[in-house]
């Protein structure tokens, strides 16, 4: 199938998504802008795992379609920390490594520029000192910044993040808060799942709102100051916690 060449990296076309025999979302239209942090929320249940589950094509639509100008080494997805098993014997620098396998393959090794490209990776996410450290002796914060690593030694032009920030201590929000606003700014296309108003208003340039089976595009002021799409909707309903900062 031909990929076409202009428009938005990943637009959704009337995408309807169910889990078994349940329709989850319907009706879903809308484009994620290209160079931006765009926040999902909605309360518990709403449909954001199964959005994102949909975009990385490992749920099939049940109608509509997922249109996306990303090639698949290029897209990225960060699940919650807790659907991750990182007990298996790795270090932090061959995890962060195995992120140029979707484009250089799993078996060919490494060239010294890969090497190199790790340890600027490793540097600039502050985890140098941990390069050898096994996944499994890791705290959250360290583990979240290790896979963040590997996202970045991919080049992710789409990066998809379940929760990027739970359970992960002060210092590495701000870190990740950087380095995600940096992939941005480079151009890549981010979609954050948060449930936090802070987090929100410091990360996200717009916001989709996951409600009643449906996705509303709409600003982050608006759900900051409590006015969601069928408005007005406060922060907490959207499955938001923390002081509203309106
Ligand atoms: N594998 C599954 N089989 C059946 N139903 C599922 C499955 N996964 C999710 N669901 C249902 O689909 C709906 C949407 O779930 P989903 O996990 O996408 O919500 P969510 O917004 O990500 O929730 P949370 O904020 O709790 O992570 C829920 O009603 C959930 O119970």
């Amino acid at each position: 199938m031909a990929t076409p060449t202009e428009g938005p990296r990943l637009q959704l076309d009337d995408l309807q998504l169910a889990q078994g025999n349940r329709t989850v979302l319907q009706h879903v239209d809308g484009a994620f802008r290209d160079g931006a942090i765009t926040a999902l929320v909605g309360a518990n249940g709403t449909g954001k795992s199964t959005l994102i589950q949909g975009i990385m094509g490992l749920l099939k639509p049940v109608a509509g379609r997922v249109r996306c100008r990303v090639s698949k080494e290029r897209r990225a997805w960060l699940p919650q920390q807790l659907a991750l098993d990182l007990t298996f014997p790795m270090s932090v620098e061959e995890l962060v490594m195995t992120g140029s396998w979707p484009s250089h393959g799993a078996l060919k090794g490494y060239c010294a520029a890969h090497y190199r490209r790790g340890r600027e990776v490793m540097a600039r996410l502050g985890i140098s000192h941990l390069a050898h450290r096994p996944l499994g002796e890791l705290s959250g914060g360290q583990r979240q910044r290790a896979l963040i690593g590997r996202t970045l030694m991919q080049e992710a032009e789409l990066l998809l993040l379940d929760e990027p920030f739970a359970n992960v201590d002060a210092e590495t929000v701000d870190v990740l808060t950087t380095v995600l606003r940096d992939m941005a700014d480079s151009g890549a296309t981010l979609i954050v799942v948060l449930h936090d108003t802070e987090q929100l208003a410091r990360l996200a340039d717009e916001v989709v709102v996951l409600s009643h089976g449906h996705a509303h595009w709409t600003s982050t002021e608006a759900v900051l100051k409590g006015h969601g799409p069928a408005s007005p909707v406060a922060p907490m309903s959207l499955g938001l916690s923390g002081v509203s900062a309106c």
